[in-house]
């Protein structure tokens, strides 16, 4: 058989990854034409094709080859990972990169009246999860004898169902437990989306398409959050507002016409730039900010 030499990126069917998975293929340029079965997305710009598939397949598929990449939380990706060091193989995926979306964590969360003391107090009990490895590992590491329930999905609603006293669960704004009296009581994992590949290195006939789209993706990433900021100070604060720049971005620095004693300022930063930020800069004398988004390659 002849070998493939189009590169296919896994991505998830629907759900919360699927959306902006597929925003940071676009940024990079790629665009698809979805199939019938909506399965699989034919590359029309590069010859990098989509597959589109449930989450928790992502791994597998990269670890067998049918895949090059995909996107995944990080959650899923340990979890399996934790199932292959347990069963005695080497995983044949890692994560190659953070993506900066699909944040949440994994917790641990008892009835809203039950009293938290320490990991100790899970002794004895039933913990239901869709995340045994990781669940069991944190067990473990803490000492704690307690049974893991291991279920699918809907984990929230075991304690009220008498399946556990306890659940580990992911949680982003907490809307859930609270919805079902449960409170958070400990963060057993950080979480976000991942570009995930091989643990090796890619086959020969798709290395210089993989090292091509990383290359992009990296643009993408880093530009992503950046954003151009432009203000106006006098120059004696100048010293104390370029120290509060978010990033410690280095400005660039411009004459005001008819204003020898201030100058206009303007500098890329990396990362967010918070109200918080902008309320520090205009209490040591800047005015006339503004924020702009970078949507230009920075090279
Ligand atoms: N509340 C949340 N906020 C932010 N990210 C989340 C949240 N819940 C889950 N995630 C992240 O998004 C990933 C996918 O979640 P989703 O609920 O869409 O998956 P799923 O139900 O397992 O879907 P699939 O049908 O593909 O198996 C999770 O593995 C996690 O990394
Ligand atoms: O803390 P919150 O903001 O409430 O988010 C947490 C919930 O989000 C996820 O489920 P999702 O909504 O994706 O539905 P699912 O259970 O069908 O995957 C997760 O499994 C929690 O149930
Ligand atoms: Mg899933």
């Amino acid at each position: 058989m002849k070998p493939r030499d189009r590169l296919r990126i896994a991505t998830q069917k629907s759900g919360r990854l699927s959306q902006p998975g597929r925003e940071l293929l676009t940024r990079s340029g790629l665009s698809f034409r979805e199939s019938r079965d909506r399965l699989f997305c034919f590359g029309e710009t590069l010859p990098i094709d989509l597959l589109l598939v449930r989450d928790d397949d992502i791994p597998g598929l990269i670890a067998e080859g049918t895949c090059d990449l995909g996107f995944v939380g990080r959650n899923v990706l340990e979890e399996l990972r934790l199932g292959e060091l347990r069963a005695g193989r080497v995983p044949a995926f890692a994560e190659l990169r953070a993506l900066g979306f699909g944040q949440c964590r994994l917790s641990i969360a008892l009835p809203q009246e039950q009293a938290w003391n320490g990991p100790q107090t899970l002794a004895g009990l039933r913990i239901a999860t869709s995340y045994p490895n990781l669940l069991a590992d944190w067990l473990e590491k803490n000492g704690v004898e307690a049974e893991v329930v291991t279920l699918s999905g809907s984990v929230e609603i075991a304690p009220r169902l008498g399946k556990a006293e306890a659940i580990c669960d992911l949680v982003s704004s907490g809307a859930t437990l609270a919805a079902n009296q449960l409170r958070e009581v400990a963060v057993i994992f950080e979480s976000e989306a991942v570009l995930v590949g091989p643990s090796t290195a890619f086959v020969d006939e798709r290395i210089a398409l993989a090292d091509l789209l990383l290359r992009r993706l990296d643009g993408v990433l880093k530009v992503r959050d950046a954003r151009l900021l432009l203000l106006q100070a006098d120059r004696e604060v100048l010293p104390a507002v370029t120290a509060l720049l978010p990033g410690g971005a280095l400005p660039t620095l411009s004459a005001l016409e008819g204003r020898a004693d201030a100058v206009a300022l303007q500098a890329v930063c990396d990362g967010e730039i918070t109200w918080q930020h902008l309320e520090d800069l205009k209490r040591a004398g800047a005015r006339a900010m503004l924020v702009l988004p970078v949507e230009q390659m920075l090279a």
